[in-house]
């Protein structure tokens, strides 16, 4: 691709900034002006013009999907090997530089990631091990000081405090350090600062990198925390005679994790660190039709302390903004449902729309009308495939096989499929380890004698322990011989994970989801540059669920609306505008909570091109409770003129009043699930919507009324057995 042809077609601003010199630039502009694009385009810029060769260049993305992407895009305009450049998530190139120089950073050669599961049932065991009362100390609140400490920099060493609980906060943290140094594991927040001291520490590293990465290029600049900032600072080396160029593009109005600590506040800080004399701001939105971005600008514009931005679009005004009020979440998924038939009929692909809540728990009752109406979707940031029980059982194996010495996977599966070690075996096995200082690995290592002597043992059948220690030695032994997917699938065997679950009732798809993991391997071996277990392993810890099962289906996206950053579809469902919901409740006690959940709104809404439905319940049963609701004040805040107000449906208007009974019986929200109802129906004084009760199926709902007299049929939509037709006569049914 030509130079001319690389530029043709984006605007001055946008050209301007790709082309500039080598020089620290701040792009601040709205949603769906072109930032991504911008930043892309640069990259390709750069190593086309001859200004930078791809080894020298470093950008970092928001998520590793994000980051793809734009190696696709990159790789398509330029004819390059793309494992040289560093493209990735702030987590992920932390992490690329410690595997490169774990011995520098102090690590052992097979650390392993924690993710935060991984790292909450670590504090957890802590917590035990300490007595801890975990009323008094909730895990998941030792789990926030110890990243929050970390995020800002600080060691447990460095900690102060001020009171009692922050002393045992300080000391649960001190013995996480210990633990995780035992065991070569490294969480999250860890990558980060780890890598940050790795640098600040080491004068001649840090002088290579700067070196090397003679341009850094960061997306979605707004959300970084002032850790990521002070590792940028640090490897961009401001001030420095070889500093880098440092081009980052953000918008302020898009600020929506300072929940998890970050600070806007960076982009200030910027234009001071690195004496920005230009900032480029760009103005055209490309992806949004004119009522959309009016009706985004409009509500943002309710924020105060904005850094004021104009975005306007060459486009028409396009559709108005659709709003339905549903009687409760079951209509409202049944309004969406009907919605997204009618746009695929009319030709528009699935996976072109989107369904966005503010909240993960809302997907439960939209998942359930999609399963039923036979839709496609496919959900983001839910249960990530590697959360997955069965997955998370094999990565343990596999995490064993890199390094034994990984305590928390041997917990998971020392004993899992059942291999007869008691509680008392373990706890001896835990004793031994912390007398001897060691991991439960050695320990257990130890008490059989050995791995030569483990290796020699082929004649007596092993039980317990000395079964498992086995187990691992002749995997370990296997490990270096085989690729990486047939180790897999050796390793499901051996381990008798597949054998386990085959027997277990109902584990099709646990057994799907194995296979599905030798799969995943097979396709990451491509990726892989060096150690491929090593990187598979980190790479299940770091994605953020982006790898499905069938991922090439068409299907409808689901996902929270913090997931749908810097995305775009033809078409957006916004449900659960309600006060408390969004803006959530959690915010209205904080101060500038209800500005950051307007950012998320605002977020929310650009992301669509072409339509946007913005829907709210005036009940809604959520945690286990009906919650009856107002529309949210975001509503307000949108011009009746870019809004269109569709008619409640009339199922929605007939909803019957036992709804709101919040002990709700299971088979009437079935019910509500199903989109033919209606109250009025009714055969031989049996009524559509009545709980029955039948000798032999138990309760259940009845859905459907047919025929009369001696024909006279109910369809019954049981809690145990599902739907059933049943006629009258014979059925006996009994009213509840
Ligand atoms: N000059 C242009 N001509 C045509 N389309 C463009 C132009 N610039 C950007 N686009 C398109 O506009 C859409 C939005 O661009 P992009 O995603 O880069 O915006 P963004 O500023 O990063 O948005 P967000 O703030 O949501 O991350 C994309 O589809 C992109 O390809
Ligand atoms: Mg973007």
């Amino acid at each position: 691709m030509t130079t001319s042809s690389l530029l043709s077609n984006l605007n001055p601003q946008q050209r301007e900034a790709i082309t500039l010199p080598h020089q620290s630039v701040l792009v601040l502009a709205g949603a769906g002006s072109g930032k991504t694009r911008v930043l892309t385009t640069r990259i390709v810029y750069l190593i086309q013009s001859g200004q930078v060769n791809p080894h020298g260049i470093l950008a970092v993305t928001f998520t590793n999907k994000a980051a793809k992407e734009m190696l696709t895009r990159i790789t398509s305009m330029l004819p390059i090997n793309p494992r040289g450049m560093w493209i990735g998530t702030f987590h992920g190139l932390c992490h690329r530089m410690l595997r490169t120089h774990y011995q520098d950073a102090g690590l052992p050669q097979a650390f392993q990631i924690l993710d935060s599961a991984d790292q909450l049932a670590l504090i957890k065991r802590i917590l035990k091990d300490l007595s801890a009362d975990d009323k008094k100390f909730p895990p998941r609140q030792v789990q926030w000081f110890i990243n929050n400490a970390k995020e800002s920099g600080l060691r447990a060493a460095y900690v102060t405090i001020d009171d009692v609980f922050s002393r045992h906060m300080l000391e649960f943290y001190q013995a996480y350090e210990q633990q995780c140094h035992k065991e070569g594991a490294v969480d999250f927040a860890e990558l980060l600062l780890r890598c940050y001291e790795l640098l600040s520490r080491n004068e001649i590293l840090c002088q290579h990198y700067r070196e090397r990465f003679n341009h850094i290029l960061v997306d979605e600049f707004q959300d970084t925390n002032p850790l990521q900032y002070k590792w940028l600072k640090l490897l961009a080396g401001t001030g420095a005679k070889n500093a880098a160029a440092v081009f980052v593009v953000g918008d302020d109005d898009q600020s929506i994790y300072a929940f998890r600590g970050a600070y806007v506040g960076n982009m200030k800080d910027f234009e001071r660190d690195f004496g920005i004399t230009k900032i480029i701001k760009l103005e055209q939105n490309y992806r949004s039709h004119g009522n959309i971005l009016d009706a985004a600008n409009a509500l943002i514009e309710n924020n105060s302390e904005r850094l004021g931005k104009n975005l306007w679009t060459a486009e028409g005004r396009g559709e108005p903004l659709r709003v339905f009020n549903a009687s409760n979440d079951f209509d409202e998924a049944a309004f969406i449902v009907e919605e997204v038939k009618t746009l695929h009929a009319e030709g528009i692909d699935l996976s072109k729309m989107a369904l966005l809540y503010r909240s993960n728990a809302q997907s439960r009752v939209l998942e359930h009308s999609l399963f039923n109406a036979a839709i496609p979707y496919r959900v983001y940031g839910g249960m990530r495939f590697f959360d997955r029980q069965e997955i998370k059982h094999a990565l343990a194996y596999l995490r064993l096989i890199a390094n034994p010495d990984d305590d928390s996977a041997l917990l998971r599966v020392i004993n899992f499929p059942a291999r007869g070690i008691g509680s008392r075996s373990l706890e001896q096995l835990q004793n031994a380890a912390k007398a001897q200082g060691s991991s439960l690995w050695a320990a257990a290592l130890q008490k059989c004698g050995g791995e030569t002597a483990m290796l020699q043992e082929t004649q007596r059948p092993l039980k317990g322990i000395a079964k498992f220690v086995f187990l691992i030695v002749t995997m370990r032994q296997n490990w270096s011989t085989l690729p990486l997917p047939q180790m897999v699938e050796y390793m499901l065997t051996h381990s008798e994970l597949l054998a386990h679950y085959a027997k277990e009732r109902e584990s099709a798809e646990r057994l799907e989801n194995l296979n599905e993991l030798i799969n995943a391997a097979i396709s990451f071996v491509h990726e892989a540059e060096n150690d491929a277990l090593a990187e598979f392993l980190a790479h299940a810890s770091l994605e953020a669920g982006e790898h499905q099962a069938g991922s090439g289906q068409d299907a409808l996206q689901l996902m929270t609306v913090h997931a749908a950053k810097g995305l775009e579809f033809h078409t957006v469902f916004l449900s659960g505008l309600e006060e408390g919901l969004f803006p959530h409740e959690n915010s209205l006690n904080e101060s500038n909570g209800v500005a950051e959940e307007r950012r998320l709104m605002y977020v929310a809404m650009t992301r669509a091109r072409r339509r946007l439905y913005l829907s709210f319940t005036q009940s809604r049963m959520l945690h286990g409770q009906t919650r009856y609701n107002i529309a949210s004040r975001f509503l307000d805040e949108i011009p009746q003129s870019c809004l269109k107000w569709l008619q409640p449906s009339p199922r929605s208007m007939s909803t019957p009043s036992y709804y709101s009974n919040s002990t709700e019986h299971t088979a009437t929200k079935a019910l509500r699930s199903s989109s033919s109802i209606s109250s009025r129906s009714s055969s031989n004084g049996w009524r559509i919507g009545q709980i029955v009760m039948h000798a032999k199926f138990g309760s259940g709902v009845i859905i459907n009324c047919e025929g009369c007299g001696s024909d006279a049929r109910v369809q019954v939509n049981f809690d145990r057995v599902g739907m059933k037709w049943l006629l009258l006569e014979y059925a006996k049914l009994t009213t509840v």
